[in-house]
């Protein structure tokens, strides 16, 4: 395991306790939006095979299962045992219960077939792989053709106001929240991530050079958040 890939896990598996209050908290609800419409984007329909990449407490999972059905199936994948112990918690006693298995693994080696996906979802997932296009590469390898990815992540906002909004609330609303919890470099972590971080354009390219034919980036939340939505 390289060292960089044990320090994204260890970030998350720190943050597992407080990660899902911490989101409804910093985002005033707002991403239980973002979620819905990303799954909304990714076309997922009754009886579909899906993924949720990166699922963590396995929100996305959640809706997207109830977009399949129980003729469908979902496979929440990531590589924190702390954030999937989490979601498996949540999802145990469901009534109806929701067809998801939790699988931990790295989304950059995917252990699914070639053409086994009809639809997949990420959210808050591609910033954090250490080799995004490694992560297209396997996302692409897994689809069936004619299969479409919505991926839901922060984006830099062209507009100057929206963008001093959005560093000055990382820095002082997101950082001092977390300070609270001992957590200050785990979510300091989210601005620098966010600059190294491809923009809209950029990220659709990188769709293109995996194999990708359609690809759109939308902007949302005035250009603080983006869904990449790409087809094989
Ligand atoms: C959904 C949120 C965070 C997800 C998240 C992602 C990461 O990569 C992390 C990495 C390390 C630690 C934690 C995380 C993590 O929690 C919360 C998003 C909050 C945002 C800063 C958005 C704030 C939005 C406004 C309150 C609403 C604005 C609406 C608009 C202007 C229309
Ligand atoms: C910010 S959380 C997002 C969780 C959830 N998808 C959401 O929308 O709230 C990012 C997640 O990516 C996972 N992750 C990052 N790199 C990964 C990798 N290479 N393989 C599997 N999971 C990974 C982390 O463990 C973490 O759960």
């Amino acid at each position: 395991m390289t060292d960089r890939k044990s320090e994204i896990q260890t970030i998350f598996n720190n943050i597992a306790p407080v990660y899902d209050n911490l989101n409804d908290w910093l985002s005033l609800g707002q991403h239980r939006v973002w979620k819905l419409m990303t799954v909304k984007w990714s076309q997922a329909k009754t009886g579909d095979t899906c993924i949720d990449l990166c699922c963590g407490s396995g929100d996305l999972s959640q809706i997207l299962a109830r977009q399949v059905g129980n003729t469908g199936q979902v496979f929440g994948v990531d590589f924190s045992a702390g954030l999937l112990a989490i979601a498996k918690q949540r999802t145990q006693n469901h009534y109806p219960p929701l067809a998801i298995d939790w699988v931990e693994a790295d989304v950059l080696q995917l252990p699914f077939p070639d053409n086994h996906f009809d639809c997949a979802t990420m959210g808050y997932g591609l910033r954090n792989v250490t080799d995004i296009p490694q992560c297209l590469r396997e996302l692409y390898r897994v689809f069936k053709p004619g299969a479409t990815a919505a991926i839901l992540d922060f984006h830099r906002p062209y507009n100057p106001v929206m963008q001093n909004f959005q560093q000055w609330y990382l820095k002082n609303v997101v950082v001092t929240a977390a300070e609270h919890f001992g957590l200050t470099e785990e979510y300091a972590y989210i601005s620098p991530s966010l600059d190294k971080f491809p923009q809209g354009q950029q990220q659709v390219n990188l769709a293109h050079q995996a194999g990708f034919t359609n690809a759109t980036h939308y902007q949302i939340a005035g250009g603080i958040m983006g869904v990449l939505r790409i087809t094989k």
